[in-house]
C-alpha cells in the first residue's frame, strides 16, 4: 500500500515511520526546511515504543500513484494542505486527517468529495523538537480512522489490516468514526482549555484545586457533543473523570506544548467551534470563550513578536 504523508511534523513523523517500519511504502509531502533536515538525518523519532532512525522519501510535489494520503498539518494550515495534496487526491488516493476537531471535514469534503475523505484521529501524545527529532510522549499509540459512510470492507479496512496492532501504532478501522471524531473532542478540548487556560499541567491544576474546574469542562463538552447527537458513554465519562482528578498526573495537551514554545494555536478551531456549538444549542460556554480569547490573544501577541 502506497501512502503519502503531508508534513513530517510530531505525528506525521510517528505515524508515518510506523508505517514505513510496517511495510507500507512511504513518501513525506514537505516543505522545503522540513525536506532539507529529513535528506541530510533522515526521521529520527524517539519513542518508549522503540527509536525510527531511517532514510526516508520526501517530495515536494504530489502527484498519483498513491491509496491514501495521511493528512498531519494543523488546521491553521488546511488551505495550504490541501493544495498541496490535490494532485494525489484528484488521482484517486483517499485522505485520512488525523487533525483534531471536526470542522476540517467539511472543507475536506468541499474541496475532494466524502467519497475520498475519510474520517480519522489519533490518540497519540507527540512533539517535533527542535533539533528535528520526533519525540513520542507517554504510552498512547492509536490512530483509528473509518470511511465517512461507515462501511467496513474498504480502503479503510485494508490500511488498519497493512498497518496491525502492535506495540507503538495500533490501527483500527470503525464505522462509527464521527462518534470517535466526537469522543475525541471531549476529551481534547477538556484537556487542552484546561491546560492552555491554567498554563499547567492536569495534575498540577488539580493539586491547586482545579478538580471542579477540568470537570466542569468535561461536562460541558460533553453536553455539547450530545446537542450534536453524539452522546458519551458513562464508561467514557467515568474514565475521563478519573483521568482530570488525578493529582500525580503530568498530562498536557498539544495546544499548551505549542503554546510555551511560542507557537501559534488552533484556538479558532477547537475552543471556537465549541464555543460556537454551544451557543447554537443554547449552553454555557464561558470557559472555551475565556480559553478561544486567551489564545487568541496569545497568537496576537506571538504574530507582533511580542513574545518573551
Ligand atoms: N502533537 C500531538 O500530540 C497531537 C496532535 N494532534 C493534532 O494533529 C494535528 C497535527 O499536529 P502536530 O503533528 O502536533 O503538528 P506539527 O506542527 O508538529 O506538524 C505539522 C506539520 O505539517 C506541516 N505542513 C503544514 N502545511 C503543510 C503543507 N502545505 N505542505 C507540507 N507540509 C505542511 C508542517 O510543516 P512545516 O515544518 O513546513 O511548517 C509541520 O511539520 C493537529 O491538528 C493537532 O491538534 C492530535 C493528537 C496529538
Ligand atoms: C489529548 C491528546 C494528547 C490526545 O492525543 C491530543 O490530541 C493533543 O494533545 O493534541
Amino acid at each position: 500500500m502506497r501512502m503519502l504523508v503531508l508534513g513530517a511534523g510530531a505525528l506525521g513523523g510517528y505515524f508515518g515511520g510506523r508505517a514505513l517500519e510496517r511495510g507500507l511504502d512511504v513518501t513525506f509531502l514537505v516543505r522545503p526546511g522540513r525536506a532539507a533536515v529529513l535528506a541530510q538525518d533522515g526521521l529520527r523519532v524517539r519513542s518508549t515504543h522503540g527509536d525510527i532512525d531511517r532514510p526516508v522519501t520526501t517530495t515536494q510535489q504530489a502527484g498519483p500513484g498513491f491509496d491514501v494520503v495521511l493528512l498531519s498539518c494543523k488546521a491553521y494550515d488546511l488551505d495550504s494542505a490541501i493544495a498541496a495534496i490535490a494532485p494525489a487526491v484528484q488521482a484517486g488516493a483517499a485522505v485520512l486527517p488525523i487533525l483534531n476537531g471536526m470542522a476540517h471535514l467539511d472543507r475536506l469534503n468541499a474541496a475532494f468529495g466524502p467519497d475520498r475523505v475519510w474520517g480519522g484521529l489519533a490518540k497519540c501524545a507527540a512533539t517535533l523538537r527542535p533539533d528535528g527529532v520526533v519525540q513520542h510522549l507517554g504510552d498512547w499509540h492509536w490512530l483509528t480512522f473509518g470511511e465517512q459512510d461507515g462501511r467496513m470492507d474498504g480502503r479503510a479496512a485494508a490500511l488498519a489490516t497493512a498497518l496491525g496492532e502492535r506495540p507503538g501504532l495500533v490501527a483500527q478501522a470503525v464505522p462509527d468514526i464521527q462518534r470517535r471524531m466526537w469522543e475525541k473532542l471531549v476529551h481534547l478540548g477538556t484537556v487542552a482549555a484546561g491546560t492552555v487556560l491554567m498554563r499547567a499541567s492536569v495534575g498540577e491544576i488539580v493539586r491547586a484545586g482545579g478538580a471542579p474546574f477540568l470537570l466542569q469542562l468535561l461536562e460541558g463538552n460533553a453536553a455539547i457533543a450530545a446537542a450534536k447527537g453524539h452522546v458519551m458513554t458513562p464508561a467514557f465519562m467515568d474514565g475521563y473523570r478519573a483521568m482530570f482528578a488525578d493529582p500525580a498526573s503530568a498530562y498536557t495537551a498539544s495546544m499548551l506544548r505549542d503554546l510555551e514554545a511560542g507557537g501559534r494555536t488552533e484556538a479558532d478551531h477547537i475552543f471556537g467551534y465549541l464555543a460556537a456549538e454551544a451557543q447554537v444549542a443554547g449552553l454555557p460556554a464561558a470557559l472555551l470563550e475565556l480559553a478561544h480569547l486567551h489564545a487568541r490573544a496569545h497568537d496576537q501577541r506571538r504574530d507582533a513578536e511580542r513574545l518573551a
